[in-house]
């Protein structure tokens, strides 16, 4: 039997989640054993946010060729070269991973471990000829591809996010199956680089998120050239020729859909399976770790952190529940995840972009509320640099008190920022009508949202009699 460690604190999973708690117990002088069975940073580094941002800023370029008419310069059909774009790609993955590496997480005093754990027992973990005995433990191991059961699937080649960003060429008519953020995404950024691209969905395209601003994105990519299928199953799927055919199922009777590759957007299934969990006495089914809003499992010395965790799968809650879980192994103060205060934003172009409840979810928890809206089409910055619709809706609850915001259009994924400040503080309008917006700034219109809704008080026959009465002070 190999080496025998001790640490406090054992971390299974190298990616967003794993990291940020090595990261930060170390940071107090911590004994740390981080254990990563693949590439450091995860799937975010790897196979998710960073490709696929970098892969939509690619797309975004040629976009603005095609539009630069409208600015009076001369437009140009890009030429798009599929092997530059994915060493592009690659070339930004190496930029960001010393950051996320062994190197650097050993310097900062994580003792890695560069294979696959598993519980052997509720206080053991085994990795390679490693056993960990710790006194806390953290899994942080992730999720993968929720692979749909289709006939046909498993014979037909087709990709998923693990191997879109490797793909050598850029497809001719990718098919993809998914409408939630992954699926939209793509759908986007491949059209805009030329491929004709359709998406089905079984049920609503990005359902999440709220109908009114949703709309002004599905517009959006809509017009673009991108063909969605809403609330079409499909029924099975085979090899046609090169490429792919998928038999489908719509309201409006059978449909035939052939492409020449096809990609899985079909959302995440937690990584549990290899960690052994019922050694370690911890509760688990087939789809989900039990854990409380402390993130704690079923035995008290181990957390689940991030995808692992099975709710919201994010980065930024990744990172969000490193803080929660160190709180409680470091200080011994209690913490709780509160979901209201993540923000998500979808990278489309438009994007969309949401804190705290939507209108309906609202309505559903708090009964009365109220709602302001202010539109892009109010903003000099938009005029200025052409952009379309645009929308930020707030979700107002007594005493102005902010419960959530909404945004869709350019740059909302930044704007939203300052609504999770607000959500994350609980504050209320006036403090968005008292702060002072620069101009010209899209953010200017979250604060004329704001002013819209103490608009009315402008009318108040009592407010203009005080102002009368003043007045006669000279
Ligand atoms: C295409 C795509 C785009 C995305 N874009 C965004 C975005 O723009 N913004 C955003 O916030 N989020 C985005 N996400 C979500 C984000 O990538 C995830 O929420 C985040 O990576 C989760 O981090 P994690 O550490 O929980 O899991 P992971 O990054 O999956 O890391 C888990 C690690 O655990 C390791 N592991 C698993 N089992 C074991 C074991 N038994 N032993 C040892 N190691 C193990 C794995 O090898 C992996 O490295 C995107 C996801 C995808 C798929
Ligand atoms: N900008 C971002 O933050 C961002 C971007 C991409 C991905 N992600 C994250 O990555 C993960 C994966 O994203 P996603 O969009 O794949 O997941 P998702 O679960 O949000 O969406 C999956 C979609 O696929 C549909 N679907 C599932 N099975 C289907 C089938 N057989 N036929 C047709 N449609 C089917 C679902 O109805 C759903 O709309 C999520 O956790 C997401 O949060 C985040």
């Amino acid at each position: 039997m190999g080496k025998i460690l001790k640490p406090d604190i054992c971390v299974i999973g190298g990616g967003a989640a794993g990291l940020s708690v090595a990261a930060g117990a170390a940071a107090f002088g911590v004994p740390v054993v981080l254990v990563e069975q693949g590439k450091m940073g995860g799937d975010c580094l790897n196979y998710g946010c960073v490709p696929s941002k970098a892969l939509i800023a690619a797309a975004r370029q040629a976009q603005a060729m095609r539009q630069a008419g409208a600015f009076g310069l001369v437009a140009a059909e890009p030429f798009i070269d599929g092997e530059r774009l994915r060493a592009r790609i690659r070339s930004v993955i190496e930029g960001i991973a010393p950051h996320d590496s062994v190197e650097r997480f050993s310097g900062l005093g994580v003792e890695v471990i560069q294979e696959t754990a598993r519980f052997i027992d509720d206080r053991t973990v085994a990795a390679g000829d490693h056993l960990i005995r710790a006194r806390r433990f953290v899994i942080a191991t992730g999720s993968s591809p929720a692979i749909p059961s289709i006939a046909g699937l498993a014979e037909t080649p087709h990709l998923t996010n693990e191997t879109l960003f490797e793909f050598k060429h850029v497809p001719r008519h990718l098919l993809i199956v998914g409408a939630g953020p992954f699926g939209l995404e793509m759908a986007q950024a491949y059209c805009r680089l030329g491929t004709r691209v359709t998406v089905v969905e079984k049920a609503d395209a990005l359902s999440r998120e709220d109908p009114e601003l949703k709309t002004i994105v599905l517009d959006a990519v809509r017009a673009e050239g991108t063909t969605l299928h809403e609330r079409t199953v499909i029924r099975s799927v085979e090899r046609a020729g090169d490429g792919v055919l998928l038999h489908c199922e719509h309201e409006s009777g059978p449909l035939g859909i052939e492409g020449s590759d096809l990609l899985l957007a079909t959302g995440r299934a937690a990584n549990h399976a290899a960690l052994n969990l019922g050694a370690a006495g911890i509760r688990h089914d087939a789809g989900q770790i039990h854990v409380g809003a402390d993130l704690r499992t079923s035995n008290r010395r181990v957390y689940v952190v991030g995808d692992a965790a099975g709710g919201l799968q994010f980065t930024h809650a990744a990172n969000y529940h490193a803080r929660l879980v160190l709180q409680q192994i470091l200080f011994r103060l209690p913490a709780r995840e509160i979901r209201d205060i993540v923000p998500r934003v979808t990278f489309t172009d438009p994007e969309i972009a949401q804190v705290g409840p939507t209108e309906d979810e609202a309505r559903a928890s708090f009964g009365a509320i109220e709602l302001v809206r202010s539109d892009m089409s109010g903003s000099d910055r938009a005029r200025t640099d052409g952009l379309g619709r645009g929308m930020v809706k707030v979700v107002v609850g007594r005493g102005g008190r902010i419960l959530g915001a909404g945004i869709a259009g350019a740059g909302a994924g930044e704007m939203i920022n300052l609504w999770a400040f607000a959500v994350a503080n609980r504050l209320t309008l006036k403090h968005f009508r008292d702060y002072v917006a620069p101009y010209p700034t899209l953010s200017e219109i979250g604060k004329q949202a704001a002013i819209s809704y103490y608009s009315p008080m402008a009318r108040n026959r009592f407010v203009r009699s005080a102002i009368r009465i003043l007045r006669r002070f000279g």
